[in-house]
């Protein structure tokens, strides 16, 4: 584990130990029971890949690499660009110390649109899953580095039994190994190096080769325009995670169409 990672993991388990005394399960419980039903994550992707790109679209302010991304931060606003511009599903930042995320974002901008939306967060616990349901949350992410074999297969039976998607994050060969120790078969390759935030898109070319046909394969991270997409897809990838080169963008709804579908 890197040792950004390390301090962001260290800092959520506290952040984790605080909510859990503010909060009970059953409070959360009675929440999740508030929200409309899981949207089908995974299904979305695979439907739009099927006929083109499965884009998930990240709203995200800012992060620890580029510090502030996004000025006029507006939540429900990019959500309904991003589903206008043709994205599958939705990905919203919630952690506050690193990326300057909130749960009211992801809340926002589910409600402002159709599409399904995972929490990009850094789960530490199978209870931050539950926490991601009574917000809305269809899906969370499991960033292979930072937890142990059995912390993983907790946190992804909890997503799975909640009837979320698990998005499996992973960087190299062996992390891609341990996470077919799991069940769910959606997985994502970060072509970002959280030790130096350098980005090689042979990260992505490397494993999609060794990962199974019957995953749903996601290429994530420092993706730009639609050539970066093309190019991606003569090695056989069709769904995307992207964020900066959108949010950078002042018409987001014509960024994600020229992104998917060229200019
Ligand atoms: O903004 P980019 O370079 O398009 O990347 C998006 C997404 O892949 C990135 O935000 C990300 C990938 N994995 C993460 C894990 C935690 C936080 C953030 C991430």
């Amino acid at each position: 584990m890197t040792n950004k990672l390390i301090e962001i993991c260290e800092t959520k388990r506290q952040e984790v130990a605080a909510r859990k005394a503010a909060m009970t399960v059953s409070t959360l419980h009675a929440r999740a029971a508030e929200q409309t039903p899981p949207r089908g994550f995974r299904k979305a992707l695979d439907d739009a890949a099927r006929s083109g790109f499965g884009l998930i679209a990240e709203i995200k302010k800012a992060s620890p690499s580029k510090g502030l991304i996004r000025a006029d931060f507006d939540p429900p606003a990019h959500a309904q660009a991003y589903a206008a511009g043709g994205a599958a599903c939705l990905s919203v930042l919630t952690d506050q110390p690193y990326f300057q995320g909130h749960e009211d974002f992801l809340m926002a901008a589910r409600s402002a649109c159709a599409l399904p939306v995972i929490r990009k967060d850094f789960l530490v616990d199978p209870w931050q899953v539950l926490e991601s349901r009574s917000i809305g949350a269809d899906a969370i992410l499991i960033i292979v580095a930072a937890l142990e074999d059995g912390q993983m297969a907790e946190i992804e039976d909890a997503a799975l039994g909640l009837g979320m998607d698990a998005l499996i994050e992973v960087h190299d060969a062996h992390e891609l190994e341990r996470a077919m120790k799991l069940r769910s078969r959606l997985i994502g390759v970060n072509n970002r190096d959280l030790r130096d935030f350098s980005v090689d898109f042979a990260r992505t070319y490397e494993l999609v080769d060794k990962a199974p046909q019957d995953c749903t394969f996601v290429a994530e991270s420092g993706l730009g325009n639609h050539a970066d997409l093309t190019a991606m897809a003569e090695h056989g990838v069709r769904c995307f995670l992207v964020g900066e080169s959108l949010m950078r963008q002042a018409d987001v709804e014509t960024a994600t169409h020229n992104l998917l579908f060229g200019e």
